[in-house]
């Protein structure tokens, strides 16, 4: 009644004072209600009590857009929060809520229970509304999470492969020429790589005594065996490349048991090289080569030892200008070409088992280095004429041998040498006798002073007749 909301007196506030005006204002629209409030219970009273369910509304969303939590999990705690908020919405606020809408004045008339059901059944709806959206969610993260796996993993294979496409290509080309190709990816098909080189050393080292232990037997499984042991020997070879010290030589390639090596193709070594700079600077790449040689030589002999073989071989270096390129938009190869690798093949194919034949114009150089050689006389090669070539002895252990200035072997100590007689040289390419530089008596391998002038024997084995036929 009137008089009754007229006991509804405002609390100290200014809010509540504005409170009591609309309440005032209210009661005169629609004085029918029950809603009473003394003294002392307007002071208590929450006036608008649905804002506790309002306020439980933006919990549950919270609840929900928390990513952390399971489905399941937010379920619950939905559900939890609806229960407690029904609940007080019941048992604590029951009043105020069902005056709440009398005393805002909003809807002063109809039944007190909207008051308390409006709110109640808004919250119930919400929290479905919301576990719905929760379930949908979570399916989606599922989804997501899925395709998130996939994608990782389609990146790692994709990566895998390209690292292991880029360690082929690696293997396949020298570093400098990979880098090339891998780094350059709008690469035509028929574009030419090609560099040109001023100072390369070139090798060749051949089994000449292979072709005679290659056939095609039940014994050998058709020739598989032969090239099992093939395979070994180059791999042996190949593994000497992994060191360090042999960095500057790269190999070419495999011709049947002849295996092929270059020195000096690193453009930045060769950036780095004036042609001011002294021999031993310009040519230490020919140095390394020679000794990658050596390396060969011992690799075989232990692998002789191991397999009771008496593989020899026979080895040819030159130095000079070449053009490297790789041909070929499929399989492609690296290869260099040029009258220097062609002497140099020429120095292997006349050479002599057991021994590194070499120009005379690459003992000019390898003297700096302290390298002993022995003249072997005047070879016939194609397209050059007559040859001058010597055999690579040995290094001398005290440095170079200049060859305009005094030889040291005054107090230098050699290495031993080989020592090849004719008769030793045939069964050699009978392949009977391993010829190992080690087990030469050492008296016998030991040069005599006055045989070498400017690290140079000129007192030559003469070539044995075969390799007159070679020739
Ligand atoms: N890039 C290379 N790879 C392998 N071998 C090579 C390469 N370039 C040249 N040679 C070899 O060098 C040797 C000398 O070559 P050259 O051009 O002087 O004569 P050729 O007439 O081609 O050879 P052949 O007389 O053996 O037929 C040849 O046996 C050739 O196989």
């Amino acid at each position: 009644s009137p008089a009754e909301t007229a006991n509804f007196n405002s609390t100290s506030t200014d809010d509540a004072a504005a409170t009591a005006t609309t309440v005032a204002a209210a009661s005169t629209v629609a004085p029918l209600h029950n809603c009473t409030l003394s003294e002392t219970s307007s002071t208590q009273l929450c006036v608008f009590p649905s804002y506790y369910s309002m306020f439980c509304i933006l919990v549950l969303i919270g609840i929900i857009l928390h990513g952390q939590n399971t489905f399941l999990q937010k379920v619950i705690l939905l559900a939890a929060m609806v229960a407690f908020q029904i609940g007080s919405n019941y048992f604590f606020i029951r009043e105020s809520m069902q005056c709440e809408r009398y005393f805002s004045g909003v809807f002063p008339g109809g039944n007190p229970q909207f008051g308390l059901l409006g709110p109640s059944t808004l919250l119930l709806f919400v929290a479905l509304s919301l576990t719905f959206l929760a379930f949908y969610m979570e399916k989606a993260s599922k989804v997501l999470f899925i395709w998130k796996k996939e994608v990782e993993s389609q990146k790692e294979t994709a990566s895998d492969i390209r690292r292991r496409n880029e360690a082929l290509v690696y293997n396949i080309l020298p570093p400098h020429v990979a880098s090339h190709f891998l780094g350059n990816r709008k690469r035509q098909h028929e574009e030419l790589y090609s560099q040109s080189y001023a100072e390369v050393g070139v090798l060749f080292a051949s089994m000449p005594n292979f072709s005679e232990f290659y056939c095609e037997d039940d014994v050998n499984k058709q020739g598989l065996e032969c090239l099992r042991f093939l395979n070994e020997v180059i791999s042996d070879f190949d593994a000497l490349l992994e060191l360090p010290k042999f960095k500057e030589v790269i190999k070419i390639k495999t011709i049947g048991s002849t295996y092929m090596a270059a020195s000096g193709l690193d453009p930045n070594f060769v950036a780095t090289i004036k042609p001011s700079d002294p021999i031993e600077v310009r040519w230490k790449h020919l140095d390394v080569l020679i000794e990658f040689a050596m390396e060969m030589k011992k690799a075989l002999t232990g692998i002789n030892e191991q397999s009771f073989n008496h593989f020899v071989l026979k080895m040819g270096v030159n130095h000079g200008p070449i053009t490297a390129g790789v041909i070929g938009a499929r399989k492609p190869h690296y290869d260099i070409w040029g009258n220097t690798v062609n002497v140099a093949s020429r120095m292997e194919s006349t050479g002599r088992a057991g021994f590194i034949q070499v120009t005379e114009e690459t003992t000019h150089i390898l003297q700096h280095f302290g390298y002993i050689f022995e003249q072997r006389g005047l070879v016939s090669v194609k397209g050059k004429g007559q040859l001058m070539t010597y055999y690579l002895l040995g290094k001398s252990t005290t440095g170079a041998n200049y060859p305009s200035g005094l030889p040291p072997f005054e107090n230098s100590v050699m290495e031993p040498l080989k020592e090849v007689d004719e008769e030793k040289e045939e069964e050699i390419h009978e392949g009977q006798v391993n010829l190992d530089m080690d087990e030469t008596n050492e008296t016998e391998g030991l040069l005599k002073k006055e045989d070498v002038q400017n690290g140079v024997i000129v007192n030559p084995t003469v070539p044995s007749e075969e390799q007159e036929n070679l020739l």
